[in-house]
C-alpha cells in the first residue's frame, strides 16, 4: 500500500470516495487529481513538490495571500472562547455584531445592515427571499420577477443557478425556477459586433429596459448583476453600461442588486465594484474575499430603502441558516478586514500593484495569439483568437484552446483559469512587484508555447 502521505495514497482515497464540484468524476479519476498540500503568500504547493503561482487567489478569494497566521489565530482564539452559537431566537455573539458594524463601515453610504450566510450562493438565495418579502411588505407582492444576464454566475443553489445565465447549469435540474428573465450581457468582445464599446454598453443596458417593460414594471422586483462578470470570463462592461442600467431601474422602481461575491472587498481597487462602476445598489451580496477564504462566510449588505421597509413593515422574516453569523467566519472576517485596513491593500490594488500588473497585462495584446487584454484592479482576462481584426473564434470546439493554454500555464508554474478560449486572472492583493513580473513573463512564455502548439497542430 502506498505511504500514507503520498500522492498515490491521497489519489486513491479521493478517487474512491470524493465527488468533486463542477467535475466529470470519471475523467478526473482517469487523469489523476492534483493534490494541493500547502500554500504560502502568493504560492500553492502540490504533493509532488511543485511550487505554483496562485494567479487565481484560489477561487477569487485569497485576497491577503496564503499562510496568514494572524487570521488563523483569530479563528482559533474565537473557537476556543465560543465554538458555536446561533443568531436565531433573540441571541447574538460579539463577533457577529462587531463584523456587521465593520462591514457597514466600509460599505457604500447608507448601506448599514448585514444578513450573514455561509457562502455566496446562500447570499444570492437570501436576496431572492428578502427582496420578494420586501415588496410584499410594501403591498406589492406582484413585484416578484428578477432580471439577470445570460452567462452571469450567481452561484449553484437552485436560486443562484436560476439567476445565473449558464445553460449547462440550467440543463441539469430543470432550471431556472419561475420568475426569472435573462437579458444580453455587456460582453463587447463576443457580442459587440460593429458597435463601439460605448454604444454597445448602452445597447446592452437598454435590453434591461425592454425586458422590464415586456414583463410589466409592476411585476418586476429587481435587477441583479455582477459589476464585472467573473466566472463568465471577466466580462468588464463598457463604462456606459451600469449608469444606464441604474437609470432604467430607478425610472421603473426596480431594485438594483450588485452581486459582489468576486468584486467585493477590494478586488477592483474600490471596496466594492459598484463604486468602480459608479452606481449605488439597494443590496450587495458578498463572500470569498470577506475572509480571504480562511473560513466560509457570505452575506447580504442591505441599503436604507430595503432595510427600513423590511424592519418597519416586514415582521418576522422566515429565513436563515444554522451557520448564519458563525463565530469562526466572523472572527476570520474581522481579522481579514484588519489586514485590508492595516496594510492599505485596497489602495494598493487601486494605485500600486494593480496599475503595475495592468501595464504588463495590457501589453500582452501585442502577442499574435491575443485579441484583447483587459484588467480592472486585480481582475483580468485575455481573449485568444486566430484573427484579431475579426475577433474570430477558433475552428475547434470552443474551450479547446483555452484548456490547452491553461494546462501549459500550470506546467509553467502559474495558475490561470480558462473560460471558453480566454484566460482569466485574479491574483492576491499582496502580490509583490517581482511576482507580478514573474507572472507576466510566464504568461508570455505560456502564450508562445500555446501558439507554437496550435501551429504544430495546424490550427492557426
Ligand atoms: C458572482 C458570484 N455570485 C455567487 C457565487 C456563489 O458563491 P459560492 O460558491 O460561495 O456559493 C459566486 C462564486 N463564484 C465561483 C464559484 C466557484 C468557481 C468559480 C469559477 O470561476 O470557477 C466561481 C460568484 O462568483
Amino acid at each position: 500500500a502506498p505511504a500514507s502521505n503520498s500522492t498515490a495514497h491521497w489519489r486513491h482515497l479521493d478517487a474512491a470516495h470524493h465527488l468533486h464540484p463542477f467535475s466529470n468524476t470519471k475523467s478526473l479519476n482517469a487523469e489523476g487529481v492534483r493534490v494541493i498540500t500547502h500554500a504560502a503568500g502568493s504560492y500553492i504547493f502540490d504533493s509532488e513538490g511543485n511550487k505554483i503561482l496562485d494567479g487565481m487567489s484560489g477561487l477569487w478569494c485569497s485576497s491577503v495571500g496564503h499562510g496568514r497566521h494572524d487570521i488563523v489565530d483569530a479563528i482559533s482564539d474565537q473557537l476556543k472562547t465560543l465554538d458555536y452559537y446561533n443568531t436565531f431566537f433573540k441571541t447574538t455573539h460579539p463577533a457577529a455584531a462587531e463584523l456587521a458594524a465593520a462591514i457597514a463601515e466600509v460599505a457604500p453610504a447608507g448601506m448599514r445592515h448585514v444578513f450573514f450566510t455561509s457562502g455566496g450562493s446562500e447570499a444570492v438565495d437570501t436576496v431572492i427571499r428578502m427582496v420578494r418579502h420586501y415588496w410584499a411588505a410594501m403591498g406589492k407582492p406582484e413585484k416578484h420577477i428578477f432580471i439577470a444576464r445570460r452567462n452571469a454566475y450567481h452561484g449553484s443553489t437552485v436560486g443562484g443557478a436560476s439567476l445565473g445565465g449558464m445553460k449547462p447549469m440550467h440543463a441539469q435540474g430543470g432550471l431556472p425556477i419561475p420568475g426569472i428573465v435573462h437579458v444580453q450581457q455587456p460582453y463587447w468582445w463576443a457580442e459587440g459586433g460593429d458597435m463601439t464599446p460605448e454604444a454597445f454598453g448602452l445597447h446592452a443596458a437598454r435590453e434591461v429596459a425592454r425586458a422590464i417593460d415586456e414583463a410589466g414594471a409592476e411585476n418586476v422586483a429587481a435587477f441583479i448583476g455582477e459589476p464585472i462578470q467573473g466566472a463568465g470570463g471577466v466580462v468588464i462592461p463598457p463604462a456606459t453600461y451600469w449608469p444606464e442600467v441604474q437609470k432604467i431601474c430607478r425610472e421603473r422602481d426596480v431594485l438594483l442588486v450588485s452581486d459582489e461575491v468576486i468584486c467585493g472587498f477590494g478586488r477592483t481597487g474600490e471596496w466594492f465594484g459598484c463604486q468602480y462602476m459608479g452606481v449605488a445598489p439597494d443590496l450587495i451580496t458578498f463572500a470569498k474575499g470577506v475572509t480571504s477564504g480562511y473560513f466560509p462566510l457570505g452575506g447580504v449588505i442591505v441599503g436604507a430603502r430595503v432595510a427600513e421597509g423590511f424592519i418597519e413593515h416586514g415582521g418576522e422574516f422566515n429565513h436563515g441558516f444554522t451557520y448564519s453569523g458563525h463565530p469562526g467566519g466572523c472572527a476570520a472576517a474581522l481579522a481579514n478586514l484588519r489586514i485590508l485596513h492595516g496594510e492599505k491593500l485596497v489602495e494598493r490594488v487601486k494605485s500600486e500593484i494593480g496599475p503595475y500588473l495592468q501595464a504588463r497585462w495590457l501589453k500582452l495584446a501585442e502577442h499574435p495569439l491575443v485579441g484583447e487584454a483587459r484588467m480592472v484592479g486585480l481582475i483580468g482576462a485575455l481573449e485568444l483568437t486566430p484573427d484579431k481584426a475579426r475577433r474570430a473564434k477558433f475552428a475547434q470546439e470552443e474551450g479547446t484552446v483555452g484548456l490547452l493554454c491553461r494546462d501549459i500555464s500550470f506546467s509553467e508554474g502559474l495558475v490561470m483559469r480558462a473560460v471558453r478560449d480566454g484566460m482569466i486572472l485574479a491574483p492576491p492583493f499582496t502580490l509583490s512587484f517581482a511576482e507580478a513580473d514573474l507572472l507576466a513573463d510566464t504568461a508570455v512564455r505560456v502564450l508562445d508555447r500555446t501558439y507554437a502548439e496550435l501551429q504544430a497542430r495546424g490550427w492557426l
